[in-house]
């Protein structure tokens, strides 16, 4: 954490600055109480990952909990550079996401704070991921400074100060570095030294940096932070006492009955109050607050004080949606949801949205590059024959290959040349939960494998087959790469020759799962599977395989719709077909998978084309 300098009698005026890290923040559990549901942050930024849902923006200021409608602020304005080009450039003004609340504390003994907090959970400020806790960092003292610092026959204090910022005795001028050298080896014995990282530095021989350490972007924002003196999200700052008071008088705030004249001792902690708390003096505190605060009181512990307090939010602070609901003009739908692939995010923004693209991917970005390092917008509907889509990059670095984990299995994809989608994962997996060890599947539209490689970690042998290269290659890669190449034949063809070379070679006596996952046009390619066998010698033993095959509907009775296409491509209609609906792609467009055994009258029927 990144200390002030160690001030133990501040000037007037003073104040003192509590840093909370985001690291510490991130570790710290939001306080479930009354204030997250009257918060307005109905999703996570985990929820936001997953949900479809979308916000608009509502003009209400929230009453309790931290909103950008509140605190002292500065307007804020998106940057649009230059509309007519499409291009918002993606600049956000983080200055004007700074929010100021005034908050009191409570001051009390580190020791104590926790069993505090428990006793007034329900007075204090409860904000997300804010704790209600906060540090004094120069009120963790070493003992041996302590004692130093409140030796009655040394002037205490003054004669601390002296030593570590290089005061003469008498006249309080600053030495030069020689003569304060000099000073800290004539007071200090040698163990003294280590407690000061600048004699060490100055005394000490240069050390050779080992290795060029890359500095990732978070880490280096959060760096620069630091050199302003800020770190994390937030920063509470304690306005001091009335003696130093510069924007007001404070007294009544400091509570009559507390302790004064005796010095905190030892390390203390804030307990941030309730936001409806802030400048309220003591008498006009809930009983609870005032039984602690007249609590204590003797000279090794003294009584817990009320302060006031200055609590600071950054850009960092502020969720997605929130930041989103401030840039974009009022009434317009927020984009909330956006889909993970690997590193990639990837947005479907509106036609609305189109003019503030770069900015709601750069607050995307910013908001979770911790996972994302790419944001891309579909600028197309998916048209061609491999089913890639066309994509445009938003922010962050240009690369479209990721890797992916999906039950269990890593993939890795090229967006800009392969068809990939999240959200059939499930789907994927229900189908492979249905084949058995036995099995022989025949993945038809394979992709770069998802269906096909979790297959193979089940069943006896998988052939798949896909007719972009691409992904061919990427498949291969990636069985390589869960190491179930053995089990994985892969073939470049068309679908139907893929079909046809399979059941007219001796694959077909073993093969008995086929999948067809080519939702646009796959039904159309059950013909091929009409006199499949008809070359095949009579009264020899085969096998009927259960086909599985995808297609879109945009019917009122999407199975009767769907059911109607099997039997009309394999012109047949005494068989049982299973059907289930997947998932609804659009208003009124289903996702469906239709499973049937292949009748032996349509395996033995007159084809209808040569291959
Ligand atoms: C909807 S994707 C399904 C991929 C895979 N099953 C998955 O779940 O990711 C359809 C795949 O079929 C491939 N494809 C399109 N037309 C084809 C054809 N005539 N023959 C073989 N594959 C084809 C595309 O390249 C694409 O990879």
């Amino acid at each position: 954490m990144a200390a002030s300098k160690l001030v133990l009698r501040p000037p007037p005026s003073l104040i003192l600055t509590l840093f909370l890290s985001s690291n510490q923040l991130r570790l710290l559990s939001t306080p479930a109480s009354a204030t997250l549901s009257i918060c307005r942050r109905p999703t996570s930024a985990v929820a936001s990952l997953s949900s479809q849902s979308q916000t608009l923006n509502s003009p209400t200021l929230p009453l309790y909990g931290p909103s950008l409608r509140k605190g002292s602020n500065l307007p804020i304005k998106p940057r649009i550079t230059d509309s007519e080009s499409d291009d918002d450039g993606g600049q956000i003004d983080e200055e004007s996401f700074k929010r100021v609340f005034d908050v009191s504390a409570i001051r009390v003994p580190a020791k104590d704070c926790f069993l505090l907090e428990e006793r007034l959970r329900g007075h204090l400020l409860n904000w997300p991921r804010i704790r209600n806790i906060a540090r004094v960092p120069g009120d963790d003292v070493e003992k041996r400074f302590l004692d130093l610092a409140t030796k009655e026959e040394t002037t205490g204090l003054d004669n601390l100060e002296r030593r570590m910022y290089g005061r003469a005795d008498g006249d309080g001028e600053r030495l030069n570095s020689v003569l304060y050298r000099d000073k800290l080896v004539k007071s200090f014995d040698s163990n003294g030294f280590v407690n000061f990282k600048n004699v060490v530095k100055m005394s000490g021989p240069l050390r050779r940096k080992k290795k060029v350490v890359v500095v990732d972007e978070k880490v280096r924002k959060l760096g620069e932070r630091n050199k302003d003196g800020r770190n994390g999200f937030a920063l509470v700052e304690v306005v001091e006492d009335a003696d130093g008071d510069e924007g007001g008088n404070w007294s009544g705030l400091l509570g009559d009955d507390c302790y004064r004249g005796v010095r905190w001792k030892g390390p203390t902690r804030l307990l941030l109050l309730d936001e409806s708390y802030a400048n309220k003096g003591v008498d006009e505190l809930p009983e609870a607050i005032k039984v602690v605060l007249s609590s204590g009181g003797h000279k090794t512990s003294p009584a817990p004080e009320l302060v006031r307090c200055k609590l600071t939010l950054f850009y960092s602070y502020w969720q997605m949606d929130e930041i989103l609901e401030a840039l974009l003009p009022d009434g317009m739908v927020i984009p909330s949801a956006f889909e993970m692939v690997g590193h990639i995010a990837h947005l479907n923004l509106r036609d609305e949205h189109l003019p503030y693209k770069k900015l709601i991917a750069k607050v995307v970005y910013d908001k979770h590059s911790s996972k994302i390092q790419t944001v891309v917008n579909k600028t197309d509907a998916i048209q061609n024959n491999y089913r890639t889509m066309q994509l445009e990059v938003l922010a962050g670095n240009h690369s479209l290959v990721a890797t992916v984990v999906e039950n269990g299995l890593r993939v890795q994809v090229d967006l800009a040349t392969v068809y990939w989608n999240s959200r059939l994962a499930t789907e994927r997996q229900r189908l492979v939960d249905c084949f058995t060890r036995d099995d022989v599947v025949c993945d038809v539209f394979a992709g770069v494998g998802p269906i096909a490689l979790a297959a193979a970690k089940k069943v006896k042998r998988v052939y798949a087959n896909d007719l972009n290269p691409q992904a061919v290659e990427y498949m291969e890669r990636n069985c390589v790469l869960n190491k179930l190449e053995r089990r994985v034949k892969v073939f470049n063809m068309d679908g139907r020759r893929f079909i046809h070379a399979m059941f007219t070679s001796s694959k077909a006596e073993s093969i008995t799962q086929v999948v067809m996952n080519l939702p646009g046009d796959a039904a159309e390619y059950l013909d091929v599977f009409k006199g499949i066998y008809r070359d095949k010698p009579k009264g020899g033993k085969f096998r009927y395989p259960t086909i599985h095959v995808y297609a879109f509907s945009k019917a009122e009775d999407p199975e009767f719709d769907f059911e109607k296409r099997i039997r009309i491509a394999l012109s047949e209609v005494a068989f049982e077909i299973k059907m289930r609906r997947v998932r609804l792609v659009a208003p009124g467009k289903w996702m469906l998978c239709g499973s049937f055994i292949l009748p032996q009258s349509v395996a033995f029927a007159k084809p209808s084309s040569d291959m």
